[in-house]
């Protein structure tokens, strides 16, 4: 899911949301993932929000939403954050250097005995929530922030 705008992100810089689209399009060429801006049709930015019309939209889907360690970290600054844990399962990939920072967090505190063993992740979507589930991925260095920075110098 490509932000058309993360609401917690400046937009200056920010490559245009159909140029973002069309790399993760490129990423991303996989038969079981479907890149979307569905934001855009929602006319949703936050979330809590998306989640809440998608699940109207698609009554019998059971969500689970993936983010990076980094945003395990964040959540507790995003709106109505604790319904989204209410609401959907989540799944938090590792990521260098936030990893340790995102266990110790509020967010991971909060949720501690809903959270979900490694062996247990493949029933995470079926679960009670909340369920929550941390995965030791192999680390990938990739930053947004990083590209950016990378392109507004050239290189
Ligand atoms: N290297 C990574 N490893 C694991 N998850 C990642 C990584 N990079 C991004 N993510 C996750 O992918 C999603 C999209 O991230 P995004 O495109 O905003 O990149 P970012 O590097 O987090 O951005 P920024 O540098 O602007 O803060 C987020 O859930 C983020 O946590
Ligand atoms: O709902 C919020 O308050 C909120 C605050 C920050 C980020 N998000 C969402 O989290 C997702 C990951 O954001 P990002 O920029 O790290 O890719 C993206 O869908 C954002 O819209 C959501």
């Amino acid at each position: 899911m490509v932000s058309p705008q993360n609401p917690l992100k400046p937009a200056s810089g920010m490559a245009s949301l159909r140029e973002r689209l069309a790399e993760a399009r490129a990423v991303a060429a996989h038969p079981r993932i479907e890149v979307t801006a569905i934001e855009t049709e929602l006319h949703t930015r936050f979330t809590a929000d998306t989640l809440a019309k998608l699940q109207r939209r698609f009554p019998k889907t059971r969500f689970v939403w993936l983010m990076g360690a980094d945003n395990l970290r964040q959540i507790p600054r995003w709106k109505l954050w604790t319904r989204i844990f209410d609401s959907v399962a989540v799944a938090v990939f590792a990521r260098p250097t936030y990893s340790l920072s995102a266990l110790s967090g509020q967010a991971a505190r909060r949720y501690t005995r809903r959270r979900v063993s490694v062996s247990g992740v493949k029933g995470l979507a079926r679960r009670r929530r909340p369920a929550w589930a941390f995965l030791r991925n192999p680390l990938h260095p990739a930053s947004a922030t990083a590209i950016r920075l990378a392109r507004a110098s050239g290189s």
